[in-house]
């Protein structure tokens, strides 16, 4: 209910300038008649959701802890602006013990039973060297959940971004070679085909949370590029939810029905008739056909009496 979110008052803590930005980009949806963006933050544990949900809000709205948080609870941060609704899904970290934690991801589909997702922040961290298996795990978790078509709706966010990249990397080779290794597992675990590739460019955006974070003129935290970087991560999430695709309408049917993923499953049954009857049953009848004109070996004429022992 309107009335229980409270005020956000986090954005007071900003620097004006990035203050002046967020409320011009919140303004631009409200122009679109967006008045409420919900905003889901998934990715592997450890590697930044929290501390980039409260670098949106401006408050320390959920825990950051160094070592893995405890509870795999999803926690909703709602504030209200002028009019606007902000709402951010924090999530725990899907991975335990080397695979995708089912029961965790369980919670979280039922935390977000009759939410609309807006927007997906998949986080991961800029300073990872390369796309493991357990990454894999989590694209397909999340697209086999809600469908290939959050990623319609996502951002990569890539946290850790001040960092010196190693071997005499500059910070855009690094930077780029990073995102495509990453963005190439999301379009294999999304089963984005070819020619959806234009439709489907799913925007790397980078991020840095730490207190040590270098800043402007105006006080904004920015990253190496010199951009700031808050407004510039609003900005994006405006332009995902203007890109004419559709939110995902999380309802019973998505949390307990098929996997969205497996829309052709009715072919099961008529592959299984076309296996049994062009190929298991051809099989058959040329075994059949082999056994019959088989020349009997002696032994059996032998038996059979139809032989003289020769030996
Ligand atoms: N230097 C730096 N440290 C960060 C950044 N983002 C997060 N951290 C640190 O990384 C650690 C983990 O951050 P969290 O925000 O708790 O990560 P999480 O993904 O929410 O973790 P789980 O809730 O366990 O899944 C904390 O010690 C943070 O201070 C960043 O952009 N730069």
């Amino acid at each position: 209910m309107a009335s229980q979110i409270r005020e956000w008052t986090g954005i007071q803590q900003f620097p004006a300038a990035t203050q002046t930005k967020l409320l011009q980009l919140l303004g631009k949806l409200k122009q679109e008649n967006v008045s409420t963006l919900t905003i889901l933050v998934m990715g592997k544990g450890g590697v930044g959701k929290s501390s980039t949900v409260n670098s949106l809000i401006g408050e320390r709205v959920v825990s950051v802890s160094a070592f893995q948080s405890e509870g795999p609870r999803p926690v909703m941060v709602s504030r209200t602006r002028a009019g606007f609704t902000l709402n951010i899904i924090d999530t725990p970290g899907l991975i335990e013990g080397g695979y995708v934690n089912d029961q965790a991801l369980q919670i979280i589909k039922q935390f977000l039973l009759n939410k609309t997702i807006d927007v997906l922040l998949y986080v991961d961290r800029l300073d990872a060297y390369r796309v493991d298996n357990l990454d894999k795990q989590v694209i397909k978790a999340i697209t086999d959940s809600f469908g290939k078509g959050i990623w319609r709706r996502a951002l990569v966010v890539l946290t850790h971004a001040q960092l010196s990249p190693p071997d005499g990397l500059n910070y855009d080779e690094f930077l780029s070679r990073r995102s495509e290794a990453l963005l190439k597992e999301v379009r294999l675990g999304a089963r984005i085909k070819k020619q959806e590739l234009q439709d489907s460019a799913i925007p790397v955006v980078l991020v840095e949370n730490s207190g040590r974070c270098r800043t402007n003129d105006d006080g904004e935290k920015i990253l190496p590029s010199g951009a700031a970087w808050i407004p510039n991560l609003v900005e994006i999430i405006t332009e995902v939810v203007s890109n004419g695709s559709k939110a995902i309408v999380v309802d019973k049917k998505l949390i307990e029905g098929p996997n969205p993923n497996e829309k052709h499953k009715f072919l099961i049954p008529l592959l299984l008739a076309f296996q049994y009857f062009f190929i298991v049953k051809p099989i058959q009848r040329a075994i059949k056909g082999d056994i019959a004109k088989e020349s009997k070996p002696l032994w059996e004429l032998r038996d059979m009496g139809l032989a003289r022992h020769r030996f």
